[in-house]
């Protein structure tokens, strides 16, 4: 058996479709143009290369992209200083600040300061608790993107038995509660979990948010399960020798040892062209979601 292959592409795509309609609707209703505003801290390369993204998805769904590229050097109390500001700037409704921001800023200070309703990585303290509680929320991308992906191979996750690897407050935390709003049967699992393997195999639905290359074996999967890969690893493309032109370049994995895990499970995401391009969807999504909400809309 061949597990199906979840096209994280396609989906986000048709996701990004219906952002683009909705979008359109605004403004011709309304006459509202959603914007959304990237805080970039610091020149990060891979930072870099997410907020040019982010930026160009956000152009195409019809909506403004409104980016600040600070300095590394920049002050904590400067980056509070431009939230505040985004957060009074009507023409704002989404804002989110590109982690991991540099080592003396508290990222946690500055995520705190973002207007909970404009929100869009659904990481204030607010947006987790309204989480938590099943109150209407701006959920994270990732997770919220994970659950669109199993819903596309899983009619009804009733009664399932959901593990999720990994306890980030940015992926595992959110993902295990949306599971739970699902009515899944909820285990995180994390490094201090005993018999990990073990509990994994229980799992209709395996979903690893850990962010270490391939942990995950074939073994550890129940035969069947909807495996859901969250991991982005940049590891050394171990095909190259020494003298191969591809010395020193990287490839992307995920948490899941991919080959073996098709063979086992029933359907699985691939990395690249899994969860990840459903993050960016998600996050267009809740920009258009908090533009219409911040207007009774
Ligand atoms: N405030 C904040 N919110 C975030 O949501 C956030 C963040 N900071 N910092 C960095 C991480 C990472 N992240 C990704 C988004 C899309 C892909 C993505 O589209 N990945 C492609 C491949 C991209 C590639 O080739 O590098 C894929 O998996 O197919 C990956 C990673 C959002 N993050
Ligand atoms: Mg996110």
């Amino acid at each position: 058996m061949s597990a199906k292959i979840i096209d994280g592409k396609a989906v986000a795509k048709s996701v990004r479709d219906d952002v683009a309609a909705g979008v359109a609707a605004l403004e011709k209703d309304h006459g509202l143009v959603p914007g959304l505003a990237v805080v970039l801290v610091g020149e990060d390369p891979a930072s870099q290369v997410y907020v040019r993204n982010k930026g160009i998805a956000t152009r195409e769904a019809g909506m403004r992209s409104i980016e600040h590229k600070l300095r590394a050097e920049t002050s904590q109390d400067e980056v509070i200083a431009l939230v505040r500001r985004l957060n009074g700037d009507d023409e704002v409704d989404g804002i989110l600040v590109q982690l991991p921001l540099p080592d003396h800023i508290d990222a946690n200070a500055v995520i705190n300061e973002i207007d909970p309703d404009k929100d869009v990585d659904g990481l204030t303290e607010v947006n987790a608790g309204r989480l938590v509680l099943g109150k209407e929320a701006l959920v994270p991308c990732t997770p919220q993107g994970s659950i669109l992906l199993i819903k596309t191979v899983m009619e009804d996750m009733s009664g399932a038995n959901a593990v999720v690897l990994g306890r980030s407050i940015l992926v595992g935390k959110p993902l295990a509660s949306l599971l739970l709003a699902e009515h899944c049967t909820v285990t995180t699992a994390h490094s201090r979990t005993r018999g990990v393997e073990e509990v994994c195999r229980q799992a209709d639905i395996l979903c690893a948010a850990v962010g270490r290359p391939e942990i995950v074996k074939g073994d550890w999967i129940k035969p069947g399960a909807v495996v859901i890969d969250i991991g982005i690893n940049r590891v050394e493309a171990p095909e190259q020798g020494p003298n191969s032109e591809a010395k020193g370049k990287t490839r992307l994995v995920g948490d899941v040892d991919f080959d073996a895990a098709r063979a086992v499970a029933g359907a699985i995401t691939p990395v690249p062209g899994g969860v990840g391009p459903m993050t960016i969807a998600c996050l267009l999504k809740n920009t258009l979601t908090a533009a219409r909400r911040r207007r009774g809309l």
